[in-house]
């Protein structure tokens, strides 16, 4: 087998030799069975697409279970040394160790290589089960934050010297007397900054720049908690106008016209903007959007948002397009070029080592990197034959126990059948 050489990122230009050399985590629970077929779809697509002239050489990097027993570490430094050197990494899921001093593997390695974009494009693929009428109607582009929020783990347990003094802290200091029970709260911190707000709303609009998406929507809840996700509606707004000029309509500009020349006008405004192709920087408030989601998907197409509510955000949309067994996504550093592509669900136990669970999401992340790496051909070879391979009905469980006339296979027969109809 070829050695590989490293992807490299010179002036911001990602060098992507035909032999790649990407890491991988297998992740624990279901990730090996997952791993398995995903990684062969993954290489069987790289073959067909560009007959043999391109390869992916993989490497494994330890981390989770795998990690601990092995290095007695849950992740080693090794390992994130190895994705800053290669730069692409894709993994399964991890499972979050109980009482081993990190709350969430996926969260450190996301915070370490300060993968400040969670990417999660939802979309239907056609004859997937859905529990709405048209799921076809969304196809939305998720880009949560990844680095901050009440995910940044700042939290006193109740009870402990540290809480009692932060407690302390906030009523004799800083005169807050609004703790209903003090005396057995635990305290947790939500920082949300205007440089990651920046960066993560900045990456929302060049996608939609670069796609031709007609609009980005800020999801907070900034009526209840104005300064960390009011002040992200407010920085997101203030970005667009300051860095994007007339490539770009806002509400905010929506609501000056209006207080000076009355709502017709505003909405003249907008549809003139829409009419010259500018992207409508909206928001709406997190659990309306909830309901809108569902109720009219249509209206939404770029979604930026703060880490909790994203993640709340894109299981919900899961469902509606088939469910978390076909929910991909990638994290992402738009700065460095470093990446980690990742499926939205877990480690899923109950499953682990029966060779069952949808492989689907793991493998539409490894099209996500393969589109990144500009390999848009081996992506769009998986994207046909998932969209066979389902017509087919040939499905895993989650789907088969949905569909009338399901053929149910496992895991690895999944994988198989992407392979047989890649053509
Ligand atoms: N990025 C990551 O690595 C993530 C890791 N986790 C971790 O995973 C562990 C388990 O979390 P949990 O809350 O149970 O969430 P999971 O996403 O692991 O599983 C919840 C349910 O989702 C369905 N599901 C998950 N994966 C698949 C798949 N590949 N194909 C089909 N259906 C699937 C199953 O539903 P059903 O029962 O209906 O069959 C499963 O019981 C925790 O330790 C958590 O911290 C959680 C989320 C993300
Ligand atoms: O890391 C975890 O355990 C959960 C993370 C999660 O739910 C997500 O990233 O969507
Ligand atoms: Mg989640």
């Amino acid at each position: 087998m070829s050695k590989g050489e490293k992807i490299t990122v010179e002036n911001g230009k990602m060098n992507v030799p035909n032999n790649a050399i990407i890491p991988y985590i297998e992740g624990d629970g279901t990730g090996p069975d997952i791993w398995a077929a995903a990684s062969r779809v993954l290489e069987a697509a790289v073959e067909k697409a560009y007959n043999g002239e391109k390869s992916i050489v993989w490497k494994e990097v330890l981390a989770g279970q795998k990690a601990y027993d092995q290095t007695g570490e849950w992740l080693p430094e090794e390992t994130l040394d190895t994705i800053r050197e290669y730069k692409i990494a894709i993994k399964g899921p991890l499972t979050t160790p109980v009482g081993g001093g990190i709350r969430s593997l996926n969260v450190a390695l996301r915070q370490e290589l300060d993968l400040f974009t969670c990417l999660r494009p939802v979309k239907h693929f056609s004859g997937v089960p859905s529990p709405v009428k048209h799921p076809e109607d969304v196809d939305m582009q998720i880009f949560r934050e990844n680095t901050e929020d009440i995910y940044a783990g700042i939290e006193w347990q109740e009870g402990s010297d540290e809480v009692k003094k932060v407690v302390d802290f906030i009523q004799n200091e800083m005169g807050v007397h609004k703790i209903r029970f003090p005396e057995t709260s635990g305290i947790g911190i939500k920082p949300v900054s205007k440089e990651g707000t920046e960066r993560l709303v900045r990456s929302a609009i060049e996608y939609a720049l670069n796609e031709g998406k007609k609009s980005v929507t800020l999801v907070h809840k900034g009526n209840i908690m104005k300064f960390t996700e009011g002040a992200f509606k407010a920085w997101g707004y203030d970005l667009a106008e300051r860095e994007y000029g007339d490539k770009v309509f806002t509400w905010k500009e929506y609501d000056q016209i209006v207080e000076e020349k009355g709502r017709e006008a505003a909405d003249q405004a907008q549809k003139e903007a829409e009419e010259a192709g500018r992207i409508i920087v909206k928001d709406a408030i997190a659990d309306i959007f909830l309901q809108q989601i569902l109720t009219r998907p249509k209206e939404f197409d770029v979604v930026a948002t703060m880490n909790l509510n994203g993640d709340y955000i894109s299981d919900a949309l899961a469902a509606q397009v088939g469910g978390i067994g076909i929910a991909p996504g990638a994290n992402i550093n738009y700065e460095t070029g470093h990446a980690i592509f990742e499926a939205t669900h877990g480690t899923a136990p109950k499953y682990a080592g029966l060779d069952k669970v949808n492989p689907s999401s793991v493998i539409l992340s490894g099209t996500l990197m393969l589109d990144h790496l500009g390999w848009r051909e081996a992506s769009e070879l998986i994207h046909k034959a998932m969209d066979k391979t389902i017509a087919s009905k040939v499905v895993t469980y989650d789907f088969a126990r949905l569909m009338d006339g399901a053929t149910e296979v496992k895991c690895s027969e999944f994988g198989d059948e992407l392979i047989k109809n890649m053509d």
